[in-house]
C-alpha cells in the first residue's frame, strides 16, 4: 500500500436506488415499501419543467409524511445550468424534515459545482439549525465529468456515492446510440466472420471506480432503461459488480430485486471468502504466506480480496 492509504467507504448498504419523480407522489408509499436500500424521489429530468414547483412540494411533503423506515432517502436536484437548482436546494433545505439524508447533483462537470452546492447548502444548515448533515452523490453522465471525476470524488467531505448516468453520458459523448446501458448492437469486434460484442460503458465505470476507491466514495452503476429486460439488467449489474461497483439504479419497481440479488454476496461466494480466510490463516501458522485452496494459488492479496467480501456481506445482514 502506497503512504497514502485509502480511506474506506460509508458503511452502508447501496445495492439499490429506486427512483421516482417527485411530480407522482401517488407512488411514494410504495417506493418506502420496496426492498431498495437508498430512495431517490426526482426533480430533474423525470419531471416536466411545468411541474418542477409541485414536484418539490411533493417531495418535502413526503420527508414528513411518509415512513420511510430504514431507507436513506436522497432527493436528485436539477443540474447547475437551469434556473431551478438553487430554488431546490433552498426549500429543501429550509422545508424538509429532518428524514432528508442525501442530495443527488446530476451532471457534475468539475468540483467546483459540488462546492458551489456545498456553500449553499452549509449555509442554510447553519441558519436553520439543522442536526443533521446532509450528504451528497454525484452522477457522472457528461465529457466534462469523465474527465475530472478524479477532482470530482475528492470534492466535498459531504460526498458519499457517484453514479454513471448512462442515458445522459451517452449523449454528452455523441454516442450512436438511444440505449440507455447494457449491450449495444454496433460495439463489436469481428473475428474470423463472428460478432464479440464488447461493452462500451466499462471504461467510463471503471474510471468511476477507481476515482472512488481513491476517495472512499461508493460506486454505483445508473439505470438500465428496458425493464422488461431482466437478463439484460443482471447481465449489466454483474459486469458492474465485478469491476468493483456496489449497487445499482432501479427505474421500475421490478428491478429492485434483480439488483439486490446482484449485488448481495452469494452464500456460495461468502463461504468460499471464509474458506480462503481460513486457509490463510494456516498458511500464516505455518510461516508461509501463500497457500493453495482448490488447486489455485491464494496469497495475502487474497486475504483483502476475501474480506471485501465477507464484509459486504456482514453490512447488508446488519
Ligand atoms: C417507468 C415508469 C414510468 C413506469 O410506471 P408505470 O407505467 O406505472 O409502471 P407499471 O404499470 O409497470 O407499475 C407497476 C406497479 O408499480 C408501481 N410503480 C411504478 N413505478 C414505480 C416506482 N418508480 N416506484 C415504486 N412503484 C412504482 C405502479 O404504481 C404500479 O403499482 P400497482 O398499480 O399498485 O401495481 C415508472 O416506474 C417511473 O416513473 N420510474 C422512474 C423514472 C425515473 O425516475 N427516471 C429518472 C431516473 S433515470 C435518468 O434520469 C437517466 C439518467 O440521469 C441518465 O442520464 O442515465
Ligand atoms: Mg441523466
Amino acid at each position: 500500500m502506497s503512504f497514502r492509504l485509502q480511506p474506506a467507504p460509508p458503511a452502508r448498504p447501496n445495492r439499490c436506488q429506486l427512483f421516482g419523480p417527485g411530480s407522482r407522489p401517488a407512488i411514494f408509499e410504495k417506493m418506502a415499501a420496496s426492498a431498495a436500500d437508498v430512495i431517490n424521489l426526482d426533480l430533474e429530468d423525470a419531471v416536466a419543467p411545468d411541474d418542477k414547483a409541485a414536484a418539490r412540494a411533493n417531495i418535502i411533503a413526503a420527508t414528513h409524511e411518509v415512513d420511510w423506515g430504514n431507507k436513506l432517502l436522497s432527493v436528485r436536484i436539477n443540474g447547475l445550468d437551469t434556473p431551478w437548482w438553487y430554488r431546490d436546494v433552498v426549500d429543501l433545505l429550509e422545508q424538509a424534515g429532518p428524514r432528508l439524508d442525501q442530495i443527488m447533483i446530476p451532471k457534475v462537470g468539475c468540483a467546483a459545482d459540488i462546492y458551489a452546492v456545498d456553500a449553499l447548502v452549509t449555509a442554510i444548515e447553519a441558519a436553520k439549525g439543522r442536526e443533521k448533515r446532509i450528504s451528497f452523490e454525484v452522477i457522472i453522465e457528461s465529457a466534462a465529468g469523465i474527465v475530472n471525476v478524479n477532482e470530482i470524488a475528492a470534492a466535498s467531505p459531504r460526498l458519499q456515492a457517484m453514479s454513471l448516468g448512462a442515458a445522459d453520458f451517452a449523449a454528452s459523448m455523441g454516442m450512436a446510440t438511444t440505449g440507455i446501458g447494457g449491450t449495444q448492437k454496433d460495439y463489436y469486434m469481428l473475428h474470423e466472420g463472428a460478432r464479440h460484442w464488447s461493452d462500451p460503458w466499462h471504461w467510463a465505470q471503471a474510471a468511476i471506480v477507481a476515482a472512488c476507491r481513491t476517495h472512499g466514495v461508493l460506486p454505483v452503476d445508473g439505470p438500465f432503461g428496458d425493464f422488461s429486460d431482466d437478463e439484460g439488467f443482471r447481465a449489466q449489474a454483474r459486469r458492474s459488480a465485478t469491476l468493483g461497483m456496489v449497487g445499482k439504479w432501479a427505474i421500475h419497481p421490478k428491478q429492485v430485486a434483480l439488483s439486490n440479488e446482484v449485488f448481495t454476496p452469494s452464500d456460495e461466494a461468502v463461504t468460499e471468502a471464509r474458506e480462503i480466510l481460513e486457509a490463510m490463516a494456516a498458511a500464516k501458522a505455518r510461516g508461509e504466506g501463500a497457500a493453495v485452496y482448490k488447486g489455485r494459488l491464494v496469497d495475502i492479496a487474497s486475504i483483502r480480496q476475501a474480506e471485501v467480501i465477507v464484509r459486504q456481506s456482514e453490512m447488508i445482514a446488519g
